[in-house]
């Protein structure tokens, strides 16, 4: 798709990857709906995005993505100020073993939320265009891990259901495609706290010395890789089912490239 002009909706976009993607979007000349639970962390995104890309261009919304009225509201407001929703991402994220349930809710049900009201939105019915909608997945969406295995489940959940979407002829017919992005391990506030422990000092995952010994061996992406991953895959010209990997020993590798036999 040819960025310029069009109208994305960002959720989990007040820091790390979320605000990345917003930038990179912005400089190529999208305008941006960006949305974080975290409100001061998301409006001094907002100032700082305004002052590069101009106040009409980016717009921050208070969204926590496991509330459905506010999830609604926030493509409400996207609407109003922007008129259309091109594309959609799935970004924000949690981390948190020892709350698994609350990452599944973050992680899974927030993400299929997300994709059922783009998907509204870009049908050409309701007065959409299609779209892309890209859900960020890890390569914990890929392999097994047992520091991480909630988080591990909700990430292969995500790959699980936007493939199968993209298989829909219904939204092939509406011009609306779905792909997957799968970073590996990268420098964000979410590897931090992994290794560390949270701004409490509590532990994030299981093994952390494991984790630090496997990091350290695979590598660990800067969040720029990730941004050109993610723009190559908006940028393609037909993404649909796509889910790429992206590691720092391999750099970026399509997954299930034999569409044929990795599906019905
Ligand atoms: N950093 C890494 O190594 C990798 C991260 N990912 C995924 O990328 C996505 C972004 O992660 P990072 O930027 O690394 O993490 P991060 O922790 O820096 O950013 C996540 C953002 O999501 C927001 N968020 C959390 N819960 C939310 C909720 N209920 N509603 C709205 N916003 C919420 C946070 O406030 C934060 O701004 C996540 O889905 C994560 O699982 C995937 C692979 C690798
Ligand atoms: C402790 C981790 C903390 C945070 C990281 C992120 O949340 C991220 O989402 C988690 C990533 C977990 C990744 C797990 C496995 C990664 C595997 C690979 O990168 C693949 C390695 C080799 C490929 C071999 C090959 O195909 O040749």
């Amino acid at each position: 798709m040819k960025v310029v002009g069009k109208v994305a909706v960002i959720t989990g976009g007040a820091r790390g990857f979320g605000k990345a993607f917003s930038e990179a979007l912005l400089k190529r000349g999208a305008k941006v709906c960006f949305s974080d639970i975290d409100v001061s962390g998301g409006q001094q995104s907002q100032h700082e995005l305004a002052e590069k890309f101009g106040e009409n261009s980016v717009h921050f919304v208070k969204c926590d993505v496991t509330k459905e009225e506010e999830f609604r509201d926030l493509f409400r407001e996207c609407l109003s100020k922007f008129k259309k929703i091109n594309i959609m991402v799935n970004n924000a994220g949690i981390l948190d073993e020892a709350r698994w349930e609350k990452s599944i809710d973050v992680n899974m049900t927030a993400m299929m939320r997300g994709t059922y009201l783009a998907l509204e939105k870009m049908n050409p019915k309701n007065g959409g265009e299609g779209g892309i909608i890209i859900n960020v997945s890890s390569a914990a969406g890929l392999y097994p891990a047992h520091f991480l295995p909630a988080y591990v489940a909700t990430k292969h959940g995500i790959l699980g259901f936007t493939r199968s979407l993209a298989m829909d002829p219904l939204y092939q017919s509406q011009g609306i495609q779905l792909a997957s992005l799968c970073p590996a391990f990268t420098s964000t506030n979410m590897l931090t706290e992994a290794i560390h422990g949270d701004a409490g000092g509590r532990k994030t995952i299981l093994y952390p010395d494991l984790a630090k010994t496997i990091i350290e061996k695979l590598g660990i992406c800067s969040v720029a890789d990730i941004t050109d991953a993610f723009i190559e895959l908006v940028e393609k010209e037909n993404c649909n089912g796509d889910v790429l990997m992206i590691n720092k020993k391999i750099g970026k590798q399509y997954q299930f490239v034999n569409k044929t036999t990795s599906r019905l």
